[in-house]
């Protein structure tokens, strides 16, 4: 385990905005699929471009190509809907997880206003958008849980119509569990393709799949880069890629949770698992814990689990918990872990992250599946201006203007100064059109009006 110290700190935990790094097996598998060495971008684009152009049939392709059987239907059948089952044990913890992230989002202040005082009327009104396209990864692992964590947050907000995209197993069929899962919330719109083809679709629509007014919820480097070039088609929460974890320790911490607390996201094929800690004795005990209970994970999550800690692991020793923090804000990690003595005294401190986990009862792995908050969080640096899905990112907001004549008058003039300023003869004169003539005299250098209308 190399540690990192001081500039090498910084310099270390300083990235551009979602930079996602690309393991090399997703590379020898572009590789190999498309004989020559094509960046993920490249691929994204040609996926897009197909999608856009041959709808339903180049949906079928790539899944063919990528993820299972040719797809005779790409929609799941009301009947398969209808018979899945699961253990009772994990339906009641799917029952659970949509109660406790419906309740967390119930309580977002969420609405609009609309003031009537002497000026009139202004305010905005809060409208939840009509068709949204909820992404749930299931490259590697089904993710029962991002189904909920993105949908819930989406219903709350009033969304009517919410459509589901998730990769197929390689037998053809969703996960029974997310179809359980889709059931209890009450969505029937789920299609088996995923990927970069899933975002096409949801974006410019195909036959089988009507295009959305937004698209949420994480993915890989494919899924995050299509997102990003289809916006603008359609809207999109934000950028939720590979899973990163930093965890703040000093000597109290526990090396046996905080090993665990990393390798929890390192299990996720391509996360990036970070330690800052004060005490060099804690990093020291940390990496004999990893290595034990590295080797104790099943296949394939050992293979998964070691790929993030020998490739994208960071370990940093830091002077004090300021410095930690510091650095911590300077990375802007999808999840900061607090395992220090008095996590609370910390939080103030917190800059950017997606979201906090405070304490050793709070760890990171309860908040992925049945804490509250929606697990979907910013990636890559983008906490640095995004935040995890929430019940905004599902409403748009409508300005609402209503004056007053009287308001008129006395703001109108100021308004045409301006107008007029920027070279907009029209639009002063619309201004104008509802003044009488004495409210637009002006002196000549507008100063008059200008104190009346801005006092
Ligand atoms: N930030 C968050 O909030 C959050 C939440 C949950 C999951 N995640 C992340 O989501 C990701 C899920 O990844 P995943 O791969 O398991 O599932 P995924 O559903 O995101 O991606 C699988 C799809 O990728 C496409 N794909 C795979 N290899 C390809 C290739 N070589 N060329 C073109 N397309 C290819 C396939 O179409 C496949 O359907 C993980 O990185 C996880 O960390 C993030
Ligand atoms: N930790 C992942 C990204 O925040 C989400 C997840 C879903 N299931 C398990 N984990
Ligand atoms: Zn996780």
């Amino acid at each position: 385990m190399q540690v990192i110290e001081g500039s090498d700190a910084r310099a270390s935990l300083t990235r551009s905005f979602n930079e996602i790094p690309v393991p090399d097996s997703v590379l020898a598998r572009i590789e190999k699929m498309f004989g020559e060495a094509l960046t993920p971008q490249q691929v994204v684009e040609r996926i897009l471009a197909d999608v856009r152009e041959r709808g339903d049939d180049a949906l079928r392709d790539w899944t063919e190509r990528l993820d299972g059987p040719r797809p005779a239907a790409l929609a799941v059948s009301a009947e398969e809907i209808v018979a899945a089952t699961v253990t009772p044990e994990l339906h009641a913890a799917i029952r659970l997880a949509i109660a406790r992230v419906r309740a967390f989002y119930q309580q977002q202040p969420a609405h609009g206003f609309l003031n009537h005082g002497p000026d009139g009327a202004l305010g905005q009104l809060v409208r939840p958008l009509g068709r949204v396209g909820v992404y749930v990864p299931g490259g590697l692992a089904p993710l029962i849980s991002t189904l909920i964590h993105t949908a819930v947050p989406a219903q709350v907000a009033g969304v009517p119509d919410i459509v589901v995209a998730t990769p197929p197993g390689k037998d053809g069929r969703v996960n029974p569990a997310i179809l359980v899962a889709a059931r209890e919330l009450g969505i029937a719109d789920i299609f088996k393709v995923g990927g970069a083809q899933a975002i096409g679709a949801l974006a410019y629509g195909t036959a089988s799949i009507g295009a959305v007014d937004k698209i949420a919820g994480p993915g890989n480097l494919f899924v995050v880069i299509a997102k990003r070039l289809v916006y603008g088609q359609t809207g999109i929460e934000s950028l939720p890629g590979p899973t990163e974890t930093l965890v703040l320790a000093d000597d109290s911490a526990d090396a046996r949770h905080v090993a665990a607390d990393l390798l929890a996201q390192a299990e996720h094929l391509g996360a990036e698992p970070v330690l800052v800690s004060v005490s060099r004795e804690l990093l020291m005990k940390v990496q004999a814990e990893l290595n034990g209970q590295l080797e104790a994970l099943p296949e394939p999550n050992r293979t998964w689990a070691r790929d993030s800690v020998a490739s994208r692991m960071k370990v940093v020793l830091a002077a004090d918990l300021d410095e930690g923090l510091e650095l911590s804000n300077l990375y802007a990690p999808e999840h900061l872990c607090l395992l220090t003595r008095d996590p609370w005294s910390l939080l103030g401190r917190v800059q950017r992250a997606g979201g906090v986990f405070i304490g050793e009862y709070s760890m990171e792995a309860l908040g992925d599946y049945v804490a509250g908050p929606s697990h979907v969080m910013p990636t890559g640096g983008t906490a640095r201006f995004a935040s995890p899905v929430n019940v905004r990112d599902f409403q748009n907001i409508i300005s609402v203007v209503g004056v007053n004549e009287a308001t008129l008058r006395r703001i109108g003039p100021a308004g045409a100064i301006l107008a007029r300023a920027e070279g907009l003869e029209a639009h002063a004169r619309a201004i104008e059109s509802r003044l009488d003539e004495d409210t637009r005299i002006q002196e000549p250098d507008g100063s008059k009006i200008l104190r009346e209308g801005l006092t």
